[in-house]
C-alpha cells in the first residue's frame, strides 16, 4: 500500500517560491507503518495538501498515485471505497453534524464500515475524556471537545492511511498526548500509517519522517 505524491502543486500557488518546499513539487512515497511529520507554517498549503490526498479536491498539478491508480481517474464510487477502507482524516474544521448527538456523530460513522463494535465508542470517549458529552448535540460541545469526536470518528473505520491536519489545535498538551497514544495504537492495529500536518514540530508524534512544505 502506497501512497505516491508526484510533483504536486496547487494550482493557486506561484512556482518561485516552492523551491523550498520538502513536498510540493517533489516525488514522495508513504508506505503502511510509516509515521509522517509535516511541518507547515500558516498559509503553506496543509489544508489545501490534506484535502487533495483525501480526494476532496483536485485543483493541483502533478499527480497522486495510491497503489499504482491515479486518484484523477477515480470515479465518484472509487472515491468514496478509497475513502470507506483505505484513508482517513481529522479535518482542522471537524465537519461533525451538529444537531446529531456525539454518540450518533461517531456510530453514523463506525456503521459505514464497522472496523470496532459499538462498545468501543463509549470506551474511547471515557479514554479521551467525553464520556460524558455522549448523549450531548455536538453543536453544545465545546472546540476541544468537538476534537475529540472528529479523532474518535476518525478510528472508527478501518484505513491504510490516517491523514491529521492540526488535530490538537483546540487540545491542552494532556489531552494532546492521550489523544496521540490513542491514534498511536490504533494505527499499530492497522499496521497503517500516519500523515500528520501541523504547524510546528512536537515531541509526542514520533515521527519516522520529516517534512518541511
Ligand atoms: N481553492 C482555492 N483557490 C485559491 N486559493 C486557495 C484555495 N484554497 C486555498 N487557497 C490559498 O492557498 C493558501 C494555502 O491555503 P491552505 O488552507 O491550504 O493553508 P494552510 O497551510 O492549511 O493554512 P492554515 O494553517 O492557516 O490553516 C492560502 O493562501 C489560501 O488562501
Amino acid at each position: 500500500m502506497q501512497l505516491q505524491l508526484q510533483q504536486l502543486l496547487p494550482v493557486y500557488f506561484d512556482e518561485a517560491p516552492r523551491h523550498t518546499s520538502e513536498v510540493w513539487r517533489r516525488d514522495l512515497s508513504f508506505s503502511k507503518g510509516e509515521y509522517v511529520k509535516i511541518v507547515a507554517p500558516s498559509g503553506s498549503g496543509k489544508t489545501s495538501l490534506m484535502h487533495f490526498l483525501y480526494g476532496l479536491r483536485n485543483e493541483y498539478s502533478g499527480n497522486i498515485v495510491y497503489n499504482n491508480q491515479n486518484l484523477r481517474n477515480y470515479s465518484a464510487e472509487d472515491i468514496a471505497g478509497y475513502r470507506k477502507d483505505h484513508v482517513s482524516i481529522v479535518f482542522q474544521n471537524m465537519r461533525l453534524f451538529p444537531e446529531q448527538t456525539v454518540f450518533e456523530n461517531l456510530e453514523l460513522k463506525r456503521q459505514l464500515n464497522p472496523f470496532h463494535p459499538v462498545e468501543k465508542i463509549a470506551e474511547m470517549a471515557q479514554r479521551l475524556g467525553i464520556g460524558n458529552k455522549l448523549s450531548s448535540k455536538s453543536r453544545i460541545c465545546s472546540y476541544g471537545e468537538q476534537q475529540r469526536v472528529a479523532i474518535i470518528r476518525a478510528l472508527m473505520q478501518p484505513f491504510d492511511f490516517l491523514l491529521l491536519d492540526e488535530p490538537f489545535s483546540h487540545l491542552d498538551e494532556v489531552n494532546s498526548q492521550n489523544a496521540m497514544q490513542l491514534m498511536l495504537e490504533e494505527a499499530k492495529l492497522r499496521n497503517a500509517a500516519i500523515i500528520f500536518a501541523d504547524l510546528e514540530r512536537i515531541d509526542y508524534f514520533p515521527y519516522t519522517r520529516l517534512f518541511h512544505l
